[in-house]
């Protein structure tokens, strides 16, 4: 059972934002994209959720083949909670929650008490019941990235699709909400493929990692293998280090430079 992208191509008007990406994410197993700004993680994203249409090449979620599924059938393999969210019609958050479940139900159906019932089951597991009854539209941006992410284990937990699911998230909101989803990789088999800014939160949390630059896999595989200094340093183009704190957890620091490549002023590097 795996998503399986091969040699996809896609472009916006003529132009190539990503170019022969082949990925291979199997069930259970948390995949993380990484790479600088603009090199084509959100667009990934979008091709797997069956958003965007490749121009070239071809994507299947366990045997699904996305260019020939109706929209409806990959809705219930795949959810995705997308980077930012605007306000919508002032519900409460489990009423935003609950509407994961379309996908499920028939045309015209509304959603029922055991509907009402797992969507709760979904909060208490993010540990966001009491947001429950709340204004979606009157709650934080970490406790909305919370609640879509709800939505979206409620809508189709097979496969997630997160786009920098720690935005708006403080520091210790941001290992919990990970923690969260590795241990739902881990028990419940959901495959989690995700963009995150932050390689140290790769490092702890990912079982694999593909980087990309300019719309290219520049590697992919185990995240041990992977995420070494000197592919970070390639991956940001700045050199980095890699330090072990106690308890194994892997830091990698970035030296911060000017244009001319000089050690910037308040920067440390050893
Ligand atoms: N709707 C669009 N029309 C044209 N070009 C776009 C569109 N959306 C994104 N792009 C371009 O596609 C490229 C890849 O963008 P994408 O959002 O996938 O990158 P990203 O890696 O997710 O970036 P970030 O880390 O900044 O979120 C960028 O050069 C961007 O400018």
């Amino acid at each position: 059972m795996s998503l399986v992208c091969r040699n996809l191509h896609f472009a916006y008007n003529g132009h190539a934002i990503l170019s022969a990406v082949d990925l291979d994410v199997r069930k259970g197993e948390f995949c993380v994209l990484l790479g600088r700004n603009g090199s084509g993680k959100t667009t990934l994203i979008y091709c797997l959720a069956g958003l965007l249409q490749p121009r070239q090449g071809s994507i299947a979620i366990d045997g699904l083949d996305l260019a020939a599924a109706p929209r409806t059938e990959i809705a219930r393999r795949v959810s995705l909670v997308p980077q930012e969210h605007s306000d919508i019609f002032p519900f409460r958050v489990l009423d935003v929650v609950v509407m994961g479940r379309t996908a499920q139900l028939g045309f015209a159906q509304r959603p029922g008490p055991d509907d009402y019932l797992a969507a709760r089951r979904v909060l208490a597991e993010l540990e966001a019941e009491p947001l429950a009854e709340r204004n979606f539209n009157r709650i934080s941006g970490g406790e909305r990235r919370i609640a879509l992410l709800a939505r979206a284990i409620l809508q189709a937990d097979g496969t997630l699709l997160l786009d920098e699911p720690t935005n708006h998230l403080d520091f210790n909101n941001k290992y919990r909400l990970l923690a969260k989803i590795k241990n739902r990789c881990r028990a419940k088999g959901t495959r989690v493929v995700a963009s995150l800014h932050d390689p140290n939160l790769a490092a702890r949390f990912a079982d694999t990692v593909v980087m990309l630059t300019g719309g290219r896999v520049m590697a992919s595989g185990d995240v041990h293998a992977v995420m070494t200094a000197e592919m970070i340093s390639r991956l940001y183009q700045t050199p980095a280090r890699r330090v072990e704190a106690e308890g194994g957890d892997v830091i990698f620091i970035p030296k911060i430079t000017d244009g001319a490549g000089n050690l910037m002023e308040n920067t440390r590097w050893t």
